[in-house]
């Protein structure tokens, strides 16, 4: 009916959800009551809500610091601009010595979701777990039911897969929330590049299945070609059948409420429209504000390193080593090859009225629309460096069907905070000759470097200080060369010669006192083109008690505290063999079993 087709035509353009802002303003009640108050609506927030909220005896309240998404989160070839607007927290590193020397002053920028979906709203949608290897390791770490064996039902749980070939896997789920599918839209050159690592001797492989090592297209957390974020996955289908489950926009959390004689934590306060309010929890307060919010909040309210509350005068409530690890994975931003194909490389001013119609309009899922910001296919590697199990892959390529070029300099260069002489003498050429391009960005799975993170003072509303020390032990660097060298080993191989693949000749600014493509060249350019996936963790690490590092327990509650607990990536103890957003999904499910069985 034409009611029911206006309707799925607005949703299309994501109006409903503005719409939904504008009609239904969720305006909290002072000192109202809930059984769960969850901080942040991210990934792991959205999961876990969803979950508990199934219980109708329960009432939870969802509280998130952004608004709503819109066509532009959706539109998953859109998501280099995404860290340029209010749905990004904006962060940056501090000054960095070491890395990021092609970034303005320094500092890398550390984009962060802030909108209901949290960063799952604002990423490039690649969805892959991780490394079965990874999760023994946090088990055996001192951590009981976080085994592959005893993960794996909480990723499929989640999953709604949709992969052609992939029907009968046992590693894929087809009755989840979240819909994962390949990307529609494929250019000729990953084809080729898809071809070219199987020449050089990769396995085709499903990354998420049996084995990581080898190559694939890309898969993606879209639904139809469309984005499917933590909101449009988890909240969206139940928010209006559930009267138990109360969700705020433009609601930040600036603190806490702990009872300091038990050490119980029995709600928050927050700034919704410049007014402080305050929630109480019965049960508990959960906080699933990310990796660089969830630490931020429990050092405003008392519980983090001595000497940070010391230096910013918070009264300690409970010593713990909050923030001070914080593990990232790092990239070189190429190599970028150019083709003599024609038309294959994602421009986004290529993209036609036609094409935006018909994805607009008609939902054609395979348009260049639907390309995640241009990302296609992966492809998991070992060094020879590496000491780690064969079977645990140390190396990652990301091929991406473009560059800085992809969009002029209005998006991605500007989110990154490259400086305006990177875009000018790299990339402005092969953006105003729109001559076709790749580029494999090279990332390593297990750095050794290790940053941290610390409040500055105990202004709630401002940022924590973030020091990523990327590349401060060296052999990052090498490992990260030696995934250059593979990239370009698999450019020799006849699929690449055969679309003419060849290394950009234009030297990264700053490292032309090495010859061009020498090992000292590469290394030069790592530090200078150092490029996070954002894959931040760590820094309210997962551990026992007898571990001077943790911050929570195997449960997620935090050590020496009640009724309080962390749910998002900055419990993952270190770097996954993958990108974060999937296992976000995967502790909110987890998360959401082990309190029913506590409550119930
Ligand atoms: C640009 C970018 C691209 C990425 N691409 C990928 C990718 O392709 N694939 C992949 O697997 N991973 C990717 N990642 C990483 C991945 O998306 C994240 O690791 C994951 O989504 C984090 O989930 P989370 O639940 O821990 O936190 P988040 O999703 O960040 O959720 C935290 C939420 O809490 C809210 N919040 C914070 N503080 C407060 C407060 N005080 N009060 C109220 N609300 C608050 C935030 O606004 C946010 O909504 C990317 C990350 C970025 C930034």
């Amino acid at each position: 009916d034409v009611n029911r087709l206006l309707l799925d035509q607005l949703n299309q353009v994501g109006l409903v959800n503005l719409l939904e802002l504008a009609t239904r303003p969720n305006v909290p009640r002072d000192l109202a009551n809930y059984d769960f108050v969850v901080v942040g609506a991210g990934a792991a927030g959205c999961a876990l809500a969803a979950r508990l909220s199934e219980n109708p005896q329960w009432t939870v309240a969802l509280l998130e610091a952004g608004g709503v998404e819109n066509i532009a989160h959706l539109t998953p070839v859109l998501a280099g601009y995404l860290q340029q607007t209010s749905s990004n927290w904006g962060y940056k590193s501090v000054p960095q010595k070491l890395s990021c020397l092609g970034m303005n002053n320094q500092e890398c920028a550390l984009p962060r979701g802030k909108v209901l979906g949290g960063t799952s709203s604002i990423n490039y949608m690649i969805y892959n777990r991780g490394n079965r290897r990874d999760f023994d390791g946090w088990s055996a770490a001192g951590n009981p039911g976080w085994s592959y064996d005893e993960i794996l039902p909480y990723f499929l749980r989640s999953e709604n897969a949709q992969l052609q070939g992939l029907e009968n896997s046992p590693y894929h789920n087809h009755s989840g929330p979240l819909s994962v599918e390949y990307v529609r839209f494929r250019s000729q050159l990953v084809d080729a590049f898809v071809e070219a690592s199987v020449e050089s001797g990769l396995p085709r492989t499903d990354y998420n299945g049996e084995s990581q090592f080898g190559v694939s297209y890309v898969q993606a957390t879209t639904l139809n070609g469309r984005r499917h974020s933590a909101y449009s996955a988890y909240i969206k289908p139940v928010r209006d059948l559930r009267s138990n489950l109360h969700i705020f926009t433009y609601a930040r959390v600036t603190r806490i409420l702990i009872d300091d004689a038990t050490k119980s934590a029995y709600g928050v306060e927050f700034h919704y429209k410049n007014k402080p309010y305050t929630f109480k929890a019965r049960k508990e307060v959960i906080l699933s504000a990310g990796a660089f919010n969830s630490p931020q909040l429990l050092i405003l309210s008392g519980i983090g390193p001595e000497d940070n509350l010391k230096a910013i005068g918070v009264p300690i409530v409970k010593e713990l080593p909050v923030g001070r690890r914080l593990y990232d994975h790092m990239c070189h931003f190429g190599p970028t090859f150019v083709t003599n194909t024609t038309g294959q490389t994602t421009f986004t001013s290529r993209v036609t009225p036609t094409e935006v119609l018909s994805y607009l309009l008609a939902g054609n899922p395979a348009t260049r629309l639907s390309s995640i910001g241009g990302v296609e296919a992966l492809a998991f590697l070992k060094t020879p460096r590496s000491s780690l199990p064969k079977d645990w892959p140390d190396i990652e390529l990301i091929m991406v069907a473009g560059s800085l070029a992809s969009d002029e300099g209005t998006g991605l260069k500007l989110g990154a905070n490259f400086k305006e002489e990177i875009y000018d003498r790299m990339y402005r050429e092969l953006a105003q000759a729109r001559q076709d391009h790749f580029t494999l960005l090279v990332m390593q799975f297990h750095p050794e470097s290790v940053g941290r993170l610390w409040l500055r003072d105990r202004n709630s509303l401002g940022w924590p200080k973030i020091d990523p020390k990327y590349f401060a032990a060296e052999e990052d660097v090498e490992y990260l060369l030696d995934g250059i060298k593979a990239s370009l080993r698999i450019m020799e191989m006849p699929a690449m010669q055969k679309i003419g693949a060849r290394l950009l000749q234009r030297p990264t600014p700053g490292c032309e006192g090495h010859k061009f493509a020498s090992d000292d060249y590469w290394r030069c350019s790592i530090r200078t083109l150092s490029y996070t996936l954002h894959h931040q963790v760590g820094t309210c690490r997962m551990g026992p008690e007898s571990d001077p590092t943790a911050v929570v327990n195997h449960q997620l509650k935090v050590h020496g505290m009640r009724r309080l607990r962390v749910v998002d990536t900055s419990i993952i103890p270190v770097p996954p063999t993958a990108h974060t957003n999937a296992a976000a999904f995967m502790i909110g499910e987890k998360a959401s079993d082990m309190i029913r069985s506590e409550w119930s």
